[in-house]
């Protein structure tokens, strides 16, 4: 997953863009980009967070006051600096663009982009696919007499060509400033605005957090297919929503975004508590009675207490998380996030001695978190430990941005509850019921469709075989080359033979 901003208004606006991407840390943690416009694009980024990349010397040469910002969590291509957004081509008027998502028919939107447009793309991104198809369908207008149907039209052709999830911002220089989505509208993306003496400023960002820092009204989300422009003159155009059916991704409101958000009219911490509640049934026809509820920080806290609230169990803060250590889902190898996960959370010994536990997380990936969580929490002197996840079990790898790619590294594709439950060495695995989710997501209750792909195996952008084959064979052989191998306690190639204890 990734975060992206884009802002446009009287003043510069490399201010905003930063408290922006500062919101919107926990979306992406290997790079971070910005890229603003005056007489000219000035365009900075690396690898690294907000702090690291940016530093006093690098805003002030960030003038200008329109601009974008993205924080990365790698899908496509390396981690390498080259690869980290906003990128930008100059012809034509001068483009700069980031997106969140991940396009599926990489290879063919290549082919196209060379045999057609001939366009080389230099990098492994696929936002070079978007950005090209798109500034490649622009060219064919007039562009002495550019018009906001133009625009649409070209991104139209943008969303047809080219497959997956993108919410996408776009910098036209001396034109205006534009946000589009992919037809499904999988990923989030908000549009939001604040009125000062010298005129409006206007925003779009991939979370309504950052609306709150920065003082914004919020406007609309951005729906499926639909595009927005703001003009030079900073008036506001709509383009429809794409006759696509709605596939909002549902691990967006389990996991990724962040609390204070709200999507689709929806307070994804209102949602987290309301699965911690649904999740009551199964704990309770399980027969457990846990003498305390806890939560994985920081993700599983509203479920956690939604449980405690539902079986009238007291809920207890007994895992303290290290603060300066960031999400260990989206570390990149394997090695890595174990080592996150092992320097990020401790417990609370007086709290769980000899108490029969209930922890709550969001969900079970790859089962590193669990299984390390269930391991200290006996060390601590806990006498059960039941695990249980907000989510139902992930069967499927995502292809829309969220970086569980292989079904090989998804524990609960390969293992049966049970073996998952020796294997994270708990008393109990307790899953949330994927009914139960998709009736509390259903279309009729205002979120409008959502995509549970993760979970069910069914992708709304159709056949998707071909793709699951690539990656999996890609990101094979990338391992291979890496030596990357699995450690002992590692699911990342191969998910574990679960053992007994
Ligand atoms: O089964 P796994 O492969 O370990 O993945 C699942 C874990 O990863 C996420 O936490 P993360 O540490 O990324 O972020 P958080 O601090 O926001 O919970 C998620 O909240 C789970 O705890
Ligand atoms: N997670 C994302 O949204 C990643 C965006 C893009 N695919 C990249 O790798 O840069
Ligand atoms: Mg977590």
């Amino acid at each position: 997953m990734c975060g992206i901003v884009g802002f446009f208004g009287p003043d510069d606006v490399v201010g905003d863009i930063v408290i922006g991407l500062t919101a919107l840390q926990h979306r992406g943690q290997d790079a971070a980009g910005i890229a603003t416009f005056d007489d000219n694009f000035h365009l900075h980024k690396g690898n690294g967070l907000i702090n690291d990349v940016f530093k006093p010397k690098h805003l002030k040469k960030l003038k200008g006051n329109i601009g974008i910002g993205h924080v990365r969590y790698t899908t496509q291509g390396s981690n390498d600096a080259e690869l980290a957004q906003p990128f930008t081509t100059s012809y034509p008027f001068g483009l700069s663009m980031v997106h969140n998502g991940n396009v599926i028919n990489f290879r063919q939107a290549a082919k196209r982009l060379h045999e057609k447009y001939h366009v080389l793309p230099k990098t492994s991104n696929d936002l070079e696919l978007i950005m090209y198809t798109f500034a490649s369908e622009l060219r064919l207008k007039n562009l002495d007499a550019l018009s906001v149907v133009d625009i649409f039209d070209a991104v139209e052709t943008t969303q047809e060509l080219v497959k997956g999830a993108y919410a996408t911002i776009t910098v036209i220089a001396g034109h205006g400033l534009l946000a589009f989505n992919d037809p499904n509208g999988i990923r989030p993306l908000v549009m939001g605005r604040r009125d000062t003496p010298d005129g409006p400023v206007f925003a779009f960002t991939s979370e309504s957090t950052c609306f709150d820092y920065l003082d914004f009204e919020f406007v609309q989300d951005i729906g499926p297919g639909q595009a927005v422009f703001i003009d030079k003159d900073f008036n506001v155009h709509f383009k429809n929503a794409y006759a696509k059916p709605k596939a909002f991704c549902v691990f967006e409101q389990i996991y990724f975004a962040r609390e204070d958000s709200v999507i689709h009219g929806r307070l994804v911490a209102r949602e987290r508590v309301r699965l911690g509640k649904m999740l009551a049934r199964k704990v309770i026809e399980s027969g457990i009675e846990p003498d305390m509820v806890i939560d994985v920080p920081s993700s599983g806290y509203f479920a956690a207490s939604g449980l405690a609230e539902a079986i009238g169990v007291p809920y207890r803060r007994a895992l303290v998380k290290n603060n300066h250590m960031g999400r260990s889902f989206i570390v990149s190898s394997q090695a890595g996030r174990e080592d996150v996960v092992k320097k990020k959370l401790n417990p609370i010994r007086e709290f769980v001695e000899g108490k029969k536990v209930a922890v709550v997380d969001d969900s079970i990936v790859r089962g590193t978190t669990s299984r390390r969580i269930v391991r200290i929490l006996r060390e601590a002197g806990a006498k059960e430990v039941y695990f249980i996840s907000s989510a139902p079990p992930i069967i499927s790898p995502c292809i829309y941005g969220i970086d569980m790619a292989m079904s090989t590294e998804l524990i609960a594709a390969n293992y049966t509850e049970e073996e998952i439950c020796r294997y994270i060495e708990a008393d109990r695995v307790i899953y949330q019921d994927l009914a139960d989710l998709q009736e509390l997501f259903a279309a009729d209750k205002g979120h409008g469709g959502s995509c549970f792909a993760c979970f069910s195996g069914q992708y709304p952008t159709g056949d998707v075989t071909k793709y699951l084959r690539h990656i999996q064979e890609e990101r094979t052989s990338h391992r291979e080359k890496k030596e990357d191998r699995p450690t002992e306690t590692s699911v990342s190639a191969k998910a574990p033979a679960p053992t007994e204890h």
